[in-house]
């Protein structure tokens, strides 16, 4: 799915209405349909109490004034509050006019503040993809009123103040709305952690946009939902064998840190690996081989900390990082790794692919000489402090978007950058968030997991390193919901992701 800039989501309402014939206050219906039929399948009239609507000039209030017609038409009790202008959109007044007598509405003003009671249920319809500056004045003055208040708050298409696609100055007026129905396609402001307390939960309604105008029109902005990655993992051939899903080698672990090498490679056999083998140091042996029986084991000379590269004919893919520690034998091993991995390999002609994370990406930040060395279509999957390590400190999460995939194009590489709608780069300079996970997977060792079935994925010969990365994170995502809705999110560890990896990936058979 993709993401579309303000500007573009104003290009899209103008394609939908020429495509479909279609005058403008007719699309205005249809997002008022789509956000009653929202609200009404969640709250009866009972529920919902007096509803107040608080409305803006331009279309988005224009909204929230169809939205009081079509409440009121289904038997809500509603009001409304008229944030005053100079000017309003035809469509706003088109809607004023039509609104019915019942439906009670006043002027807001400095002296006159709407009265909302803690609980009321209040539609936030003030201002939407066309706020153009920060909220001053009056209008920053009721968004401020509000979010004291302590409401029950849906914000129209999004929350009035927040900006689609770009930061507001820190200190600026935005409602906090505990739900934002918004309209055909996600935006980006959604999908960044700083905009989370204004955002609440979030979801999209069809109202029939043009697909040939989305279809046509470029973005580097993009959503993994289920509909991106429906067939995506190849279906296993009746005549395969172990040899043709793929050799995978996993350098992990140090004392104290063996469970990370055991939820990697945990995680990679889960993720349908044809064969894994581990390269961990001599104290985890007894560890590795009682807990992950399905993998072959070598032994690194050190007994705390791997100071060896172990031959690499044979593998499709290495795993380099979890619980590795940063020794300077480590190190060292991470320089020969990325060195021997970039020559062609006599079977793709390409390099050997590589997933580096957690102590490795560590070491590439104290060593940024290696960058350098990172061969093409590595994967990278840090953490925004890992992130930040490789890089600089990032001003704010859209900052943060500007050098995740400024460091993506520039190294040739795909970059995962976890979080809570974790982000994909890509070497074209392409972003796609994810949209399986929750909150219980932000628990050590779930990052381990990740590595595990990126490494299966990207042994796999059937998926290209973008396919393999995309449908990796969004199955850790997914495997981490199925298994909250079994432990629950607060008792939800990282070896539950793994035994629902299975279960996960059957979705897709
Ligand atoms: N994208 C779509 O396909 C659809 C969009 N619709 C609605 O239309 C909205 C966009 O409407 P508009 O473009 O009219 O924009 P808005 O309703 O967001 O507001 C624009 C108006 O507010 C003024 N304004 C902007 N920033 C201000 C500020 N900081 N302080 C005071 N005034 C400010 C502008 O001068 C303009 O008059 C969407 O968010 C959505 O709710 C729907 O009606 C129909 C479908
Ligand atoms: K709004």
């Amino acid at each position: 799915m993709k993401i579309l800039s303000a500007a573009q989501t104003r290009e899209l309402d103008q394609a939908t209405q020429t495509e479909q014939r279609l005058i403008s206050v007719e699309l205005m219906e249809r997002a008022a349909s789509a956000f009653v039929a929202w609200l009404s399948s969640r709250y009866s009239s009972a529920d919902a109490g007096e509803i107040l609507i608080l409305c803006g000039p331009g279309n988005n209030g224009g909204d929230g004034l169809a939205v009081a017609r079509q409440l009121l038409q289904r038997g809500y009790r509603v009001r409304v509050a008229l944030l005053p202008a100079t000017r309003h959109s035809p469509d706003w007044q088109h809607n004023r006019q039509h609104l019915p007598k019942a439906v009670p509405s006043s002027e807001i003003s400095t002296k006159k503040l709407p009265d909302i009671a803690a609980g009321a249920l209040v539609i936030d319809a003030l201002f939407g993809t066309g706020l153009s500056r920060p909220l001053a004045g009056l209008a920053a003055t009721v968004v401020t009123h509000l979010n004291q208040a302590r409401a029950r708050v849906i914000a129209i298409d999004i929350p009035s103040g927040l900006f689609a696609d770009q930061s507001q100055p820190a200190d600026s007026a935005v409602v906090c709305a505990q739900h934002t129905v918004s309209f055909g396609l996600p935006k980006l402001a959604f999908l960044l952690p700083q905009n989370a307390e204004y955002m609440g939960e979030w979801s999209i309604e069809d109202i029939g946009l043009s697909q040939k105008f989305v279809a046509d029109t470029t973005t580097p902005w993009h959503y993994t939902n289920a509909a991106a990655v429906a067939g995506a993992l190849p279906v296993r051939p009746k005549f395969s064998h172990k040899g043709t899903f793929g050799h995978a080698l996993l350098l992990a672990g140090s004392r104290g840190k063996m469970g990370a090498a055991v939820l990697a490679a945990g995680a990679c056999l889960r993720s349908g690996v044809g064969l894994l083998t581990a390269h961990i140091p001599g104290c985890g042996y007894d560890i590795f081989q009682t807990s992950q029986p399905e993998a072959m084991c070598l032994t690194d000379a050190k007994a705390d900390f791997i100071s060896e590269l172990p031959k690499l004919d044979g593998y499709q893919a290495v795993g380099i990082g979890p619980g590795l520690g940063q020794d300077a034998a480590s190190l060292a091993v991470l320089r020969q790794l990325l060195k021997a991995a970039a020559k062609p390999t006599a079977k793709t002609g390409k390099p050997l692919p590589l997933v580096i994370d957690a102590d490795a990406l560590n070491l590439l930040g104290q060593h940024r000489e290696l960058l350098k060395l990172l061969p093409e279509n590595t994967v990278l999957t840090p953490h925004p402090k890992e992130f930040e390590r490789l890089t600089e400190p990032a001003r704010d999460d859209y900052h943060r978007l500007d050098l995740l995939r400024d460091f993506a194009v520039q190294h040739h590489c795909l970059v995962v950058l976890k979080g809570a709608c974790t982000c994909l780069a890509t070497p074209e300079g392409e972003l796609h968030f994810n949209n399986t996970g929750n909150p219980g997977m932000a628990t050590g060792g779930s990052g381990d997991v990740l590595t595990g079935i990126l490494l299966a994925l990207r042994a796999h010969a059937q998926l290209s390193p973008f396919e393999a990365v995309r449908l990796g994170v969004y199955a850790h995502g997914r495997a981490g919901d199925l298994a909250a809705t079994h432990s629950g999110q607060a008792g939800l560890v990282a070896g539950d992701i793994v035994r629902h990896i299975g279960p996960a990936l059957k979705e897709w058979e």
